[in-house]
């Protein structure tokens, strides 16, 4: 069985445990959401369900337009009763890092504003320890004109290599919907205090977020390669 359908098997799951009818669902961003929504759209449309769904990044608005559901915004709805994302890497205790499709800050608005935040994701970013699986570091989003300095503060404060995130497509680095950039902690200690380290790094001037997101997620839905699901919540 592909990645793909792991990614599948694990948004049907968690769509059909989790949404309701008259509920305010966060819609997340990245490759397995695209089959959560998918499975929303379905439901939407064969029991009539009546769902209002808020995006948190450009491209989750375009999945939500394109299935014909009924957009949202934090200004109406502040308050959302689930919202389904993706992740890079699911430590044990369910510290996410987040932001590999550089959608981390609309990301964690949204799930802050949720009751309920559930991660969907592949066998291969469920780990013990972050690091062990997602090798490309945690993304930092930050305002442009401090990036360097930003850069040297984390690696002073606590070890690692960070990379200016550089676009495909385009020359020159990647801008988040947002209009700011990412850098690419590559981190050498595992056992860091997550929380901690997050918070240190959001008081750096310039810091817009982080893509570690502790003690926000409740429950994890891992697809595996034959065809199950794996859960894991607190
Ligand atoms: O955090 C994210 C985007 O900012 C994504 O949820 C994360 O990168 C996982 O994406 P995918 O489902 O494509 O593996």
């Amino acid at each position: 069985m592909s990645l793909e359908k792991a990614k599948q098997v694990a948004a049907y799951r968690a769509v059909d445990e989790f949404v309701k009818s008259d509920c305010v669902f966060g819609v997340g961003s990245g490759s397995t959401v695209v089959y959560a929504v998918q499975r929303l759209a379905e439901r939407v449309e064969t029991e009539n369900l009546k769902v209002i769904c808020i995006p948190t990044s450009f491209q989750a608005k375009q999945l939500i337009i394109k299935h014909k559901l009924t957009l949202g915004e934090l200004e109406t709805n502040p308050v959302i009763d689930v919202t389904i994302d993706g992740a890079d890497e699911v430590d044990s205790n369910m510290t996410l890092i987040k932001g590999g499709g550089g959608c981390l800050l609309q990301e964690k608005i949204v799930a802050s504003c949720s009751k309920k935040l559930v991660v969907i994701a592949d066998y291969t970013k469920d780990s013990q320890k972050l690091g062990d699986r997602y090798k490309k570091g945690i993304p930092i989003e930050v305002i442009p004109m401090a990036y360097i300095p930003i850069k040297n503060k984390i690696a002073s404060l606590f070890g690692g290599e960070l990379k200016l995130r550089n676009a495909i497509a385009k020359a020159g680095p990647v801008v988040t919907d947002n209009g700011n950039f990412i850098l690419d902690w590559v981190f050498t200690n595992q056992d860091l205090d997550w929380e901690k380290v997050s918070s240190v790094i959001k008081m750096i001037p310039g810091v817009v977020e982080t893509g570690l997101f502790v003690k926000m997620c409740q429950k994890a839905y891992f697809g595996q390669a034959e065809g199950t699901v794996v859960e894991r919540f607190v």
